[in-house]
């Protein structure tokens, strides 16, 4: 029944009812229904033959009414029949079960919402071999009779199948053997029963009344209205494959039919039939306890598409080859078949007072939408044909401006124009704790919760963010609104509110905020070290107050896994030449790292990077040049850069040291994976005098090897000769193996003297 508050909202609006159903029908378990008959006791479901047997025992031939008369006619109707005074019908969910699907009923009959239905018993009947009901319609008992309600009783037979007719239509309904099977039929409607051919029937009717006095009272359409909208905002949202209801949805989002501007969009302006129907609407959620604003919408709809004259199959049978000259298509060159995606997203809308306005980003939920004309029988102001891309076969894209309604419960105001702006959220969270309304701030500001995380988190908004959480007094809504920031977003004017919101919660809230912020997922992103370029003046300004220096702490902490992890990574990963570059880009951000840091944090980070392998120097050198072109000479040394220049000169002194190696010798040390090809490779490659390896080996063997040997970067060519079974890999050692080793060591050297002039970087003493 999901959505029906918002189909009836969009069919009173749109001011036709469409075509409803002539008759309903619902399933619900056996043992919902207890049933007892005066003579024969409890009725146990399904029924059998015996108890079946019993039942006509107490049971009379039935009656048919043809005008005023009631007949006995076994060629009209061949039935056993029980009274209702019989009959007792209980259990603990009978009423229950009654209650909604006279409900269900009532909505899918387009009965009006205010409406009540009540079910008055009829009759037990019980159909043997051979027995039926020709075509008919139920007599009007009663003034307030608007259909018949047949419940089967689950039992096995053929045949006996009730069959309801009207204007033309027909529908069957054939009893389940193990469930109550409940039809709902208008009163109009000629119905049958197909004779059984094998087993029992049983039914029990009821006559539908809707409850006198609502149906004739003048509900008009704007009191439905306003029921509409109640039910719509108290009914949980039930979305599909999900496990549990949502809450109730927080807007109506009720589409219009005409484009509008933002400065032509006002009550007073709407056009054709949007005026009549807006107007409306805002009457009915003012009564309702809504506000109601106007929007302006975006509508994107993704349809199944094929070019005309095609069919659709013609893709895989390759039918299409006659018709190939054509005239550039537009859309009406497609057949549109389902659609498969529908997107209304809100980019502006007026303040509740119709006065004002702002823009806003709002994506509508389908559960919120509610139109009384489908956008496709719109003019699309765009449409775009995609022909087959993987994710979906062809496709037609069509866009749409229309204007909306959008209503809410005043009650829930906060949230429904949160959710559409971050900015206007904080900003009156702000308002209400500057004005001492601070529960009513708390209130409204948790009221964000559900959302928050997906709308109200750009970097713009920090800075308000951390004064209104700090302003709030409550841990747990501070620390929502602030999680799904990110570091990124921070900077040196950031400090005071930082170190206020710190001191009001303390450092274990501090840092569930602050872990949220380094969100691995921003880790490859392309400027993720941007924002480290203010955290030195950013500590020093926190340093001032204690709570401030915990939170230094705890960025600098952030700021340190993230690029440790980094180093890690790229000192051990691949081609020299990524590695180097890649390393380099690190060095900035960890000179700002080592400016920033504390005392202590800095000591920790300097004993990583010297218990690091010697590429780091890639990261390293960079570094001490940029500092030294940029930073004092005492802001280098309080950053510990004196004591890493002299590390690197170190490092570096032992690559000069080493020997050179002997004109002689070819010998490349590494290791392989362990295999069989890996280990002759090792063999080859760490002979100090051979030169060449000529080695048989089929494709996958010599695929192996290639990649290896990529992979390491060694100075060893690989060449295939594609002579005899298996071809033969030649792998030669080449001459880089000395140029490279002699380029590394120039590196070195130029390295060491630059790092003696400019850092002073003389051999570390005994200290
Ligand atoms: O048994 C049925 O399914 C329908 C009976 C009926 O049409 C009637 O009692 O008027
Ligand atoms: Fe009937």
């Amino acid at each position: 029944m999901a959505g029906s508050a918002r189909e009836r909202l969009a069919e009173l609006l749109g001011g036709s009812k469409q075509a409803r159903a002539f008759s309903a029908q619902l399933k619900a378990p056996a043992h919902m229904l207890g049933l007892e008959v005066a003579g024969v006791g409890p009725v146990s479901l399904p029924l059998r033959a015996p108890q079946a047997k019993k039942l006509i025992a107490v049971a009379r031939p039935a009656l048919f009414g043809r005008g005023e008369e009631t007949l006995s006619d076994t060629s009209v109707r061949d039935t056993w029949q029980i009274a209702p005074d019989q009959i007792t019908l209980a259990g603990p969910s009978w009423s229950a079960l009654l209650s909604s699907a006279l409900e269900h009923f009532r909505d899918e009959l387009g009965l009006p919402t205010t409406a009540r239905l009540r079910a008055e018993p009829h009759a037990l009947l019980v159909y043997g071999k051979g027995q039926f009901f020709l075509p008919h319609q139920d007599s009007e008992k009663d003034d307030a009779m608007v259909g018949t309600l047949v419940l089967s009783l689950p039992s096995a037979h053929t045949g006996g199948e009730l069959v309801i007719e009207h204007a033309g239509q027909r529908s069957t309904h054939r009893a389940s053997k193990t469930e109550l099977t409940l039809v709902a039929f208008y009163a109009d409607c000629r119905h049958e029963v197909t004779p059984v051919r094998s087993g029992y029937r049983a039914t029990l009717t009821f006559n539908l009344l809707a409850e006198p006095g609502v149906l004739a009272q003048e509900t008009g359409p704007l009191t439905e209205l306003v029921h509409c909208l109640d039910q719509h905002f108290s009914t949980p949202v039930r979305q599909r494959y999900a496990t549990r209801d949502l809450d109730p949805p927080n807007r109506l989002v009720y589409l219009l039919d005409h484009e509008y501007t933002q400065r032509g969009l006002s009550w007073e302006r709407l056009k054709g039939t949007d005026a009549e129907r807006a107007a409306l609407l805002r009457a009915a959620a003012g009564q309702a306890g809504c506000e109601s604003v106007l929007a302006l919408a975006e509508v994107k709809q993704t349809w199944d598409a094929y070019p005309a004259g095609d069919a659709p199959w013609d893709d895989y049978y390759g039918y299409n080859e006659e018709d190939e000259d054509e005239d550039p298509a537009t859309d009406d060159d497609y057949v549109v078949q389902d659609l498969i995606d529908d997107e209304i997203t809100l980019d502006w809308w007026s303040g509740p007072d119709g006065t004002g306005g702002e823009p806003i980003s709002l994506s509508v939920h389908d559960y919120e939408a509610c139109v009384s004309t489908p956008s496709s029988d719109l003019t699309p102001y765009e449409s775009q044909y995609e022909g087959y891309m993987g994710n979906y076969g062809n496709t037609l894209d069509r866009w749409y401006r229309r204007a909306a309604v959008v209503v809410w419960p005043r009650e829930r105001a906060f949230a429904a124009r949160g959710e559409a702006g971050g900015r206007w959220a904080l900003e009156k969270l702000r308002d209400r704790i500057e004005q001492g309304d601070l529960d009513g701030a708390r209130t409204a500001a948790q009221s964000l919760a559900p959302f928050w995380k997906h709308t109200g988190a750009r970097p713009e908004l920090l800075d308000c963010a951390l004064h209104v959480a700090a302003g709030l007094g409550a841990a747990e809504s501070a620390a929502m609104l602030l999680e799904p920031f990110h570091v990124g977003a921070l900077g040196p004017d950031h400090a005071g509110a930082l170190a206020a919101a710190a001191e009001r919660y303390g450092t274990a809230w501090l840092r569930q905020v602050v872990d949220g912020w380094f969100d691995p997922r921003y880790r490859y992103e392309p400027h993720r070290y941007e924002w480290t370029e203010g955290l030195p003046d950013l500590c020093t300004a926190l340093r001032s107050s204690s709570p401030g220096t915990a939170m230094a702490r705890l960025l600098c902490a952030g700021a340190w896994t993230a690029l440790a992890g980094d180093l890690q990574l790229w000192s051990t990963t691949g081609p020299a030449e990524t590695r180097r570059s890649r390393l380099e880009e690190l060095s900035l951000p960890l000179q700002r790292l080592l400016q920033a840091a504390g005392q202590e944090q800095r000591a920790e980070i300097l004993a990583v990077l010297r218990a690091q392998a010697d590429t780091v120097l890639e990261c390293l050198i960079p570094m001490l040049r940029h500092a030294a072109q940029t930073l004092p000479t005492d802001t280098r040394r309080a950053a510990g850069l004196d004591a890493l220049a002299r590390d690197c000169a170190d490092r570096l002194r032992a690559i000069t040291a080493r020997q050179p190696r002997a004109a002689d010798d070819w010998s490349i040390a590494w290791t392989g994976c362990g295999c069989g090809l890996c280990a002759t490779l090792e063999t080859f490659l760490a002979s100090r005098s051979r030169r060449v390896l000529e080695w048989p080996l089929a494709k996958d063997g010599r695929r192996h090897v290639h990649t290896k040997i990529d992979s390491a970067e060694l100075s060893v060519r690989h060449q295939t000769r594609r002579q005899g079974r298996p071809y033969t890999l030649v792998l030669t050692k080449t001459e880089q193996l000395f140029t490279r080793e002699q380029t590394a060591r120039r590196r070195a050297d130029a390295d060491l003297t630059w790092l003696a002039s400019a850092w002073n970087a003389s051999p570390a003493g005994p200290c």
